[in-house]
């Protein structure tokens, strides 16, 4: 079943300028009672977008050889062209990249390597592919930017409240643009497992018409977000929920893959600075009674328990830290070849045979 058009929680954009007041509002309600919003009339221009789009289907129909020539492993990054295959992802392809040129500093930690550069297709091959897609990136980052300042309002804090979380120094700040393809299976293949995002906020653009993402609603029941044209769902990850103590909920979502025809999305995802440690992070905002009332409420409808939030071991790490030892395991060959100090602690048996052929 698909959300009834009359549910969907569109948030008009250009609200923001009109009346402000009430646009906080609604972010407001909309972020603490499901946890994401559809976006609409945001401020990307229409051909910045459509020029993603095509670049993100034309990647994806490229020769396998020429994919696999931008193949994540190349680089300490976590950029790059992932094939389909892993447990979490059995069906769907995926390029990642972010921001470029940057330098570490002297003596930094292991985990400032997580972002930096990307292996791009040969533009002789694919021209104008990463030129759309570094304008994409330039727009979503500004937008991230401002929304996290009406998100900060929207929780009841002063609107640059949150910025501490996420450093001027661009290096540091943890974006990373998906593009992803699920390609046509048979009926109810999982395209996506059920998940929640772990960082901060997502933004995900569906430009296909093929239907695949779902919700789950607190009575346990999936429901179909449908793509609309001209909106972005905007998604509160966990780390926002810790900060916030579970104010703002990162909603439970999956993809199922589509039954015919590819389906296309292209998530830009927002974290906090690489040295944020969450726990530390949460313990500096106090919310005011009329938004913590309404967190109140959601738990008395929704029968959650009102407890006090805990803290993992992982929360009083660096947030970078944390999600380099997220994928260092997922990734044993970028492990093994670019973090070789830290490869025995998550991969103590060896490296995979598959990879054999990989390294001499
Ligand atoms: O493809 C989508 O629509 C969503 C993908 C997703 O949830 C993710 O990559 O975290
Ligand atoms: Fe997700």
């Amino acid at each position: 079943m698909l959300i009834p058009h009359s549910e969907i929680p569109f948030l008009d954009y250009s609200l923001s300028q009109r009346d402000k007041p009430a646009f906080i509002a609604q972010l407001r309600d909309k972020f603490i009672n499901g946890g994401f919003v559809y976006l609409e009339k945001g401020p990307v221009p229409t051909e910045v977008i459509d020029k993603m789009v095509d670049a993100t289907t034309k990647f994806f129909a490229l020769p396998p050889e020429a994919k696999d020539a931008c193949d994540m492993n190349r680089v300490a990054h976590f950029n790059g062209y992932l094939r389909k295959g892993p447990a979490e992802n059995p069906t769907r392809e995926q390029f990642n990249y972010g921001d470029e040129n940057i330098t570490l500093e002297e003596g930094s930690p292991e985990y400032h390597k997580i972002h930096g550069s990307t292996p791009w297709p040969d533009d002789a091959l694919f021209p104008g592919c990463r030129a759309a897609m570094a304008e994409y990136y330039k727009h979503l980052k500004t937008l991230a930017m401002e929304f996290t300042g009406f998100v900060s309002e929207a929780l009841g804090l002063a609107p640059d409240a949150l910025d501490q979380l996420l450093e001027s120094d661009v290096s540091k700040r943890q974006l990373r643009c998906k593009l992803l393809c699920y390609p046509t299976c048979p009926p109810s293949t999982t395209g996506f497992v059920p998940h929640t995002d772990s960082n901060f906020l997502t933004y995900l653009l569906q430009p296909s018409e093929q239907l695949g993402l779902e919700f789950q609603k607190p009575s346990g029941e999936w429901v179909g977000a449908p793509p609309i044209r001209g909106t972005y769902i905007v998604f509160v990850g966990i780390v926002l929920q810790k900060i916030t103590h579970g104010l703002v909920k990162a909603p439970l979502h999956r993809v199922v893959s589509p039954t015919q025809g590819t389906r296309y999305s292209v998530g830009f995802f927002q974290g906090v600075s690489m040295d944020t440690k969450v726990a530390e992070a949460a313990a500096k905002f106090q919310f005011p009674q009329e938004v913590l009332d309404m967190k109140r409420a959601r738990e008395e409808r929704e029968g959650e328990s009102t407890k006090e939030y805990v803290f993992t071991e992982a929360d009083h790490l660096p947030a970078g830290e944390v999600v380099l030892n997220f994928k260092l395991k997922a990734h044993p060959l970028v492990a093994y070849k670019f973090y070789p100090n830290l490869f025995p602690k998550f991969h103590p048996d060896g490296l995979p045979a598959k990879y054999a052929n990989a390294v001499h």
